[in-house]
């Protein structure tokens, strides 16, 4: 993997070499504030250690004994559920995953009403085990197998916490569980058992996965001149502070559009606190080209983009044609084509002085991705540390849980009063 911060200099905003050499103390020291967090399993540091305390064999004790099920469905939302789906969408399998990570009826019901239940696995992850969406959509899950006729205590893999409505319900049923890991928040958590139970089921190599994350893990380093997660860390912070307070993430690549959803997450819940933060959009090339590209290059000066790509892919010739104007795209590849839309896009940003970033990585496969996924959650944690922000909680959640609790009579939430007061200012359309 490996970082471009060329296009970040002289832009607007941007950074200078001379930035960057000073801001590279800084790193040095957050650098050994990390290292101390990792060497004494701190909570939220512990995520850094992932990759070397992250037991595969554990996992694979609770999966194998799903014999290459025909699908896997996750019941989770957040961290629970976007890093294995980022593995599951990027990777190709004969073993179809599916993600309940929301609770709109109409979903649920189509998907249910697809999948194959006799011959499903439902992965129910949550590391509280107490996330109403989560234990709301495994209550319509499990009554959707029993009408099907299927044991759901055979079917179901349960990954949470040493307490809690899913620990309780594992040990009533005897079900296999898989333990969260300790101190590690759910966003922090794809290389440990929460991501690596459903590539695992999909016969997907999670020892690579964590070698990838290993290579992340031994190239972190006191300068951010020789580690590409703390290269990008240090330059997202570094642009944020002069005004980029939007990263695009932006990955040329459909099998890495799960990953933006769930770098949005981490950078998000970890970076946003005490008026701070750097909000993260979503997009796809090239075909964001077509939508979002308009704002990124001609809107307020106000944001970064970040370029995600492989630089191998598999290449799809263009056949050849003599329709006008379009002969010059015969015998070339759609990889040719989705590269220089790349490198044009990139060059397009810089040429209007918006900062760019360039993320690369060799391949979309498991030890790359294993890499890229460090990656980010180290240049994450340094940002936090940069900024100075609690990187690792997410206190400003909980209101709106409250709130949604409260008005389902789970409790006296003042949050949910707080609902009844809302201003009304209302126009009625037909
Ligand atoms: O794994 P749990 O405890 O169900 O939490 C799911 C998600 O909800 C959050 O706690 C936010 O509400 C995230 O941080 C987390 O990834």
């Amino acid at each position: 993997m490996n970082v471009d911060l060329g296009n970040a200099l002289e832009t607007t905003p941007g950074l200078t070499e001379e930035t960057l050499e000073r801001l590279d103390s800084r790193v040095e020291a957050a650098h050994h504030r990390i290292a101390t967090g990792m060497a004494n399993d701190e909570f939220g540091y512990a995520a850094l250690n992932l990759p070397e305390t992250t037991d595969p064999e554990a996992i694979r004790a609770a999966t194998d004994r799903f014999d290459r099920p025909e699908a896997v469905l996750t019941v989770g939302i957040g961290g629970s559920a976007l890093g294995a789906a980022t593995l599951a969408n990027a990777l190709e399998s004969d073993v179809d995953a599916h993600f309940l990570d929301n609770v709109d009826p109409d979903a649920v019901d189509a998907l249910l009403a697809d999948l194959p239940l006799e011959d499903t696995v439902v992965n129910v992850v949550s590391k509280s085990g107490t996330t109403a969406e989560t234990l709301a959509n495994f209550l319509v899950v499990r009554e959707a197998m029993a009408d099907a006729g299927v044991d759901w205590t055979e079917r179901t893999l349960v990954t949470t916490g040493q307490a809690g409505n899913l620990r309780a319900l594992a040990d009533e049923h005897d079900l296999p569980a898989i333990d969260v890991p300790d101190g590690v928040p759910g966003r922090f958590s794809v290389l440990s058992t929460v991501g690596l139970a459903v590539p695992a089921l999909q016969g997907h190599d999670i020892e690579a996965v964590l070698a990838g994350g290993r290579d992340g893990m031994e190239s972190l380093s006191e300068s951010l001149f020789e580690t590409p997660a703390y290269a990008y860390g240090a330059a997202t912070y570094a642009l944020a502070e002069r005004g980029a307070l939007t990263n695009a993430v932006m990955p040329y690549a459909e099998s890495l559009e799960t990953f933006a959803e769930w770098f949005a997450q981490l950078w998000a819940e970890s970076l946003g606190k005490d008026g701070l933060g750097q909000t993260p959009a979503r997009a796809l090339g090239a075909t964001d080209q077509h939508s979002q590209l308009q704002l990124y290059r001609a809107g307020p000066p106000d944001k970064l983009v970040s370029l995600i790509r492989p630089t191998e892919r598999s290449a799809t010739p263009i056949p050849e044609t003599d329709l006008d104007g379009l002969a010059y795209l015969g015998g070339s590849s759609l990889a040719d084509l989705l590269d220089a839309e790349f490198e044009a896009t990139e060059a397009s940003l810089a040429a209007a002085g918006v900062p760019n970033l360039r993320v690369e990585i060799d391949r979309v496969d498991e030890r790359s991705l294993g890499e890229l996924l460090y990656a980010m959650e180290a240049a994450c944690v340094l940002y936090g540390e940069l900024a100075s922000v609690s990187t690792f909680t997410q206190p400003a959640v909980e209101w709106g849980k409250k709130a949604a609790r409260g008005l389902l009579g789970g409790g006296d939430f003042e949050e949910a009063d707080a609902v009844a007061d809302k201003r009304e200012l209302r126009i009625d359309g037909s």
